[in-house]
């Protein structure tokens, strides 16, 4: 079973828009488990252009299911992810300047930073994920940090998925396979949408949970979030 997290950190740009507290983070949080969510991902920036810190501490809170915090761990993100203990953390290695995540971790050449990080998330009972590209080396470098989990970064395989989706969606099956060998949960993310969810659900062996906000949050504003959540969910039913 594939389990649906989502990502709110739409919400919190459209609510900073104006400065307010509407849409309401948290509420929403609360509304998308109550529509079904089976967790709930944030992506805390250091520029806090969409979640703020403050928020993720609110959220702790509140969230009932899952909750995976996204991020890349400089120290102020080290600091917070231990503060609120979430029950997964997922390592990301974007700059601060970049519009959205765009690559995962060269797992080889960080091995050292990376099984730093990982034991210190663990030492206080984080499950830990770390974001790699499709790619097996990648994998298997990511094994040696003592990673519990990766996230396969998909925005390679959305953008692929209209023209050639069995080319689009073979590195990730090669590494999914890869993962499930060396025994690593594997979640995936970025840019999952309607279209290309179930083909990816139903292709990649052993895929434990995918977070998505970007294309859920839009449709939303079509379907409503509760219907959304629910077309989401039927994705990923049955495969
Ligand atoms: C790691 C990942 O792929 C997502 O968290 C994505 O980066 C969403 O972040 P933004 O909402 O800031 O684009
Ligand atoms: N980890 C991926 C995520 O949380 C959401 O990415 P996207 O759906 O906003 O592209």
């Amino acid at each position: 079973m594939t389990r649906l997290s989502v990502n709110i950190n739409k919400i919190a740009t459209l609510r900073n828009a104006r400065g307010g507290n509407n849409p309401n983070v948290v509420r929403v949080a609360q509304d998308a488990e109550r529509f079904g969510a089976q967790g709930i991902t944030v992506h805390p920036r250091p520029d806090e252009r969409h979640i703020r810190y403050q928020d993720v501490l609110d959220l702790k809170e509140v969230v009932t299911t899952e909750f995976n915090i996204e991020g890349n761990p400089d120290e102020r993100f080290i600091e917070l992810v231990k503060r609120v203990r979430p029950d997964q953390v997922t390592l990301v290695p974007d700059a601060p300047d970049a519009i959205t995540s765009n690559a995962g971790w060269d797992t080889l050449r960080h091995a050292d930073h990376l099984r730093r990080l990982v034991d210190t998330f663990k030492s206080d009972g984080i499950r830990v994920s770390i974001f790699v590209d499709a790619n097996e080396r990648i994998v298997e470098g990511a094994k040696a940090t003592g990673t519990d989990r990766i996230e396969l970064y998909t925005e390679p395989y959305a953008a692929e998925f209209y023209d050639n989706r069995e080319h689009a969606i073979a590195s990730f099956v090669q590494a999914a396979r890869v993962a499930n060998d060396l025994g690593l949960g594997l979640n995936a993310g970025h840019d999952l949408n309607l279209d290309n969810l179930r083909y990816f659900a139903e292709n990649i062996p052993g895929l434990l949970e995918v977070s998505i906000g970007h294309a859920l949050i839009s449709d939303a504003l079509y379907f409503g979030l509760e219907n959304t959540i629910q077309m989401y969910l039927r994705e990923l039913s049955n495969v």
